[in-house]
Formats: structure tokens, sequence, C-alpha cells
């Protein structure tokens, strides 16, 4: 059972850019956390380090006190939805069969409509074919399949990469509402920039200069921060297109 995760001075660098430099951040069971960071910080090079795809040059990743890499079971564990999930060229049901083999149709249904999908489904059946990298389907739609995948999955650990990534605004309240359900007795990481769904989270870290910067409950961060400069500059964009 999961219990704790660890960055424990992590550094990691691409050729000569350092991306994270002693970096430091613990995330414990059930919490909820969101990692905002201007583009380009290095929030995508966190989840690939946690997906074991890279490693860090210095220092070191610790789930329940062990190496990140003495946990057999690391992938069963965690769960992640990133920009760039990979679509099947078979049926919908197959695709979502890769996540769970023990998935019922009734489960796969549901799966799809909360991940915003209902409407998507009501000219199709689960057998339709999404065609190579998803080519029959949008962007969003495959965000879309791919959130639905991890629904059924049901992992530990959530990490949630701009989840709302082809999600219209229409359906995004729903779609919100449907994460927060499902990430109630699970351990969240988020990286977002859509301020609808940071409403989720119950505490947010910010990433700047290869490190946790700040981190902490939103009313905990200073007013300067770049946390409440980016709420601030949303807030000013949402007022200044209403007036135009
Ligand atoms: N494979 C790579 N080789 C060299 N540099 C890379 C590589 N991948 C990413 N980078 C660089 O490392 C930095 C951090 O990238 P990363 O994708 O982690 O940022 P990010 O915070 O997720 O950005 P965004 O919010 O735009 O998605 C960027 O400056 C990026 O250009």
């Amino acid at each position: 059972m999961f219990r704790k995760l660890e960055f424990s001075n992590v550094t990691f660098q691409y050729k000569n850019k350092k991306i994270l430099d002693n970096f430091n951040l613990t995330i414990k069971r059930d919490e909820k956390l969101a990692i905002v960071g201007s583009s380009g910080e290095g929030k995508t090079t966190l989840i690939r380090l946690l997906l074991r795809y890279i490693s860090p040059h210095s220092g070191e990743i610790f789930v329940n006190k062990k190496s990140i890499n003495e946990i057999e079971d690391w992938y069963k564990m965690i769960g992640v939805l990133s920009q760039r999930a990979h679509i099947f060229n078979r049926s919908i049901k197959d695709n979502l069969l890769v996540a769970n083999p023990n998935a019922k149709e009734k489960d796969m249904y549901k799966a799809l409509e909360m991940a915003g999908l209902k409407k998507f489904m009501e000219t199709k059946t689960l057998d339709f074919v999404l065609g190579d990298e998803g080519k029959y389907i949008s962007g969003g739609e495959k965000a879309r399949i791919a959130l639905a995948r991890l629904l059924l999955r049901n992992p530990e650990i959530v990490i949630l990469d701009e989840p709302l990534e082809g999600v219209d605004k229409l359906v995004e309240r729903e779609v919100v509402e449907n994460i927060k359900e499902f990430v109630k007795d699970k351990t969240l990481i988020l990286i977002s920039h859509r301020f609808s769904i940071l409403s989720i989270t119950d505490e947010f870290a910010v990433l700047e200069n290869g490190k946790i910067v700040e981190k902490g409950k939103y009313d905990e961060h200073s007013e300067n921060s770049l946390l409440k400069r980016f709420f601030k500059a949303e807030e000013e964009l949402t007022k200044k297109f209403r007036k135009d």
C-alpha cells in the first residue's frame, strides 16, 4: 500500500541544462497536490522521473522509504494521464481493456461518461475503431479516452497532466466534479493551467528554477508568489474579455 513519496535532493539535467536542482518534495497518502510552474520549468520532467523513464543524476526518489526502483508493483500503484496518451488502432472497448482487462461493458460506459464522452458515445458502440493513433477521433476525444482508461484502472496514486486538455467548456464543470469524486480516496498530483481543476487540490507547490519555492494551501502563499500572480493574471484576462 502506498504511504509516502519523497523526492530527496533530486538533480536532473538535459545536456547542460539543469532542470531540477536539489529538488525536494514529499507527498503523503491521500494528499492532493497541484504543481504549478511556468512553461518549461520541469513539470513533465517530474512525471517522467516518476514513471522511471529517466533517472535523477543525483539524489533519490523514495516510495514508502524504499528507492522507487525497488518497488515491484509501482506501475500498478500509479496511473498517469499525460498529454501524449497512446491510442491503439483498435475498438474503444480494446482501448479501454488495456487499462483493466476485467472491466465490464457497464463500467466502460460509466468511465466514458465520467470522462465527458457521453455525447460522443450517443452515435457509437464500444466496437467503434479509433484508427492509428486515434486518427478517426479528435485530439480532445483522444484525451478523454485516456481519462476514461485511467478511471477504469483505479490506481492508488493519480497523476494528471493537463486533464482538461480537449474538454470543452460546456462539459468542463461536470468532468471536474467527476475527477474530484474519483480522486477522493486517492493521492493526487495535478499539473494544470486551468483554474477550475486546480480547485480539486488542497495544496499548491510552486516550481521555479528547479525547486519547490512555496508549498501550502492557497492562503498560505505569499501575495507576490507565482501562484497568486497566475490566478490574478487569469482573473484580469477574464475581465478583459468580458469587457471586450
Ligand atoms: N528530451 C529533452 N532534451 C533536451 N531538453 C529537454 C528535453 N525534454 C525537455 N527539455 C527541456 O527541459 C525543460 C523542462 O521541460 P518540461 O517538459 O519538464 O517542462 P514543463 O514545465 O512540463 O513545461 P510545459 O508547462 O510547457 O509543459 C524545457 O526547457 C524543455 O525544453
